[in-house]
């Protein structure tokens, strides 16, 4: 029996994003595709260590939010809650929310929708042995503090940089202890005027002998503050990615169709995707006759399939001969999936060299670009290569076989990463 603590997600949405300084709450802006509220929940939801997410919501927009989840298919979410006027009173809302039981807690910034599986899987790892786990770097800049001078400020000091992180999240406690820091700090007069910056503070501040461990946080893992940051975050989605771990049942009962390449790559994807039970269709030049550059001819072996969940297409990374034929399949197969897909709610998944390589650029921008457009559809489109050197079908199988499983949108993986 497992009898680990359930894990809850809480993604901290309820700000208005001044800095940003749109009309618009900035988790609610779109970024790759998707709004940065969504690329943050399909985080924790595609993370197998998490139970439950609740997400705590700019006051007047929680009916958004649930729509939004609706359309998502976002099932790991159970309570969209009203934030507060701070970030610790939004925290104190969600521990509300959270009801008696023990839990493991891991309070994560909506507006960090960078964050990586890896980081998720470590900070609950750490909750077995800690109750308390905060996500930091190492400061990359020297920090002084300022002092006022008679002409504006000066140095007061300047921090030795050596013993200096930058805090991120998740910050993951214990319910029990994170409540009752809370509980200590809304008692205290002094905390209304000294308020707490992030949730690690507020338990180093009122329990001092529960010991906070630290888990290595990571650049990616940045918060949308500015709006630069907006350009800069869309630029990092465009880079590739560590493969994420499949999610278990995730594919039970769903219907994958594979396009297969001349390479074991698509075999591999039929056969893991079948044993994660899901139903597997395969087309091939050979063995059915289709021509995946032939939109007609996809559209024909698509019509036979019946309801489909997922669509790979593994022949862009055993293109046939001419110019063009690395992305001409992927495109007509792209084309022909569409309206099953939309139909469906489900995923396009294209396997392509990589961006390395011209043709491998195309598959990439291709995937990135759908994923952007047809997020309006409710489909998702992700991109697996194999990375530098040759293609070992095993990791990029598996790889594959993560992102089918996962609520992500938008990604390339590389194969060959791993998550550090
Ligand atoms: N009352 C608040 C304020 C902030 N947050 C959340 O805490 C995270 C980090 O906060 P920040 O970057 O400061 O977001 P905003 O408060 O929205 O930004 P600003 O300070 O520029 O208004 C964000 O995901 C934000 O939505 C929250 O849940 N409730
Ligand atoms: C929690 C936090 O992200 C850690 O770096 C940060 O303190 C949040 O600060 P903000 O001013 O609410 O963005």
């Amino acid at each position: 029996m497992d009898s680990r603590l359930r894990s809850v997600g809480v993604v901290l949405a309820g700000g208005v994003g001044s800095r940003v300084g749109l009309g618009v709450p900035k988790q609610l802006v779109r970024v790759a595709g998707r709004t940065i509220l969504e690329h943050t929940i399909a985080v924790f939801e595609a993370a197998p260590e998490i139970d439950e997410v609740v997400v705590l919501m700019t006051p007047g927009f929680a009916g958004r939010v649930r729509e939004l989840v609706e359309r998502a298919g976002f099932r790991k979410v159970t309570q969209v809650v009203e934030g507060g006027a701070s970030r610790t009173e939004s925290t104190w809302r969600a521990l509300r929310a959270l009801g008696a039981e023990e839990c493991d807690v891991l309070l994560h910034d909506a507006v960090r929708p960078l964050l990586e599986p890896r980081i998720i899987t470590e900070c609950v790892r750490a909750l077995r042995t800690h109750q308390a786990v905060e996500v930091a770097i190492p400061s990359s800049d020297t920090v002084l503090v300022a002092t006022s001078g008679a002409e504006g400020e000066v140095i007061g000091e300047v921090l030795d940089r050596s013993r200096l992180r930058r805090a991120q999240t998740p910050q993951c406690f214990r319910l029990s202890v994170i409540r009752e820091a809370y509980e200590r700090a809304l008692a205290d007069p002094d905390f209304s005027r000294l308020p707490a910056t992030d949730d690690c503070g507020v338990v180093l501040r009122y329990l001092p002998d529960v010991p906070i461990h630290l888990v290595p946080g990571s650049e990616r893992n940045m918060k949308i503050t500015h709006p630069v940051d907006l350009e800069i975050a869309e630029r990092l989605f465009q880079l590739p990615v560590a493969p994420v771990a499949a999610v278990p049942g995730a594919l039970d009962g769903r219907s994958v169709v594979v396009f297969e390449g001349s390479g074991a790559v698509g075999e591999g994807v039929a056969e893991l995707a079948g044993r994660h039970g899901a139903r597997v269709r395969v087309f091939s030049r050979a063995g059915d006759g289709v021509r995946v550059e032939d939109q007609e001819s996809v559209a024909g072996a698509l019509a036979l399939a019946g309801r489909i969940d997922h669509v790979v297409d593994a022949t862009g990374l055993t293109p046939g001969e001419g110019a063009g034929a690395a992305y001409a399949g992927p495109v007509s197969v792209a084309r022909a999936a569409h309206p099953h897909l939309r139909d469906s709610g489900g995923g396009l998944l294209l396997l392509g060299p990589g961006p390395a390589a011209p043709a491998g650029a195309v598959v990439t921008a291709l995937a990135r670009a759908l994923a952007a457009e047809w997020a309006a559809d409710g489909i998702r489109v992700n991109c697996v290569t194999p990375g530098a050197g040759d293609v070992a079908a095993g990791p990029v199988a598996r790889a594959a076989l993560g992102l089918l499983t996962s609520g992500l949108t938008g990604r390339v993986v590389d194969a060959g990463l791993t998550g550090r």
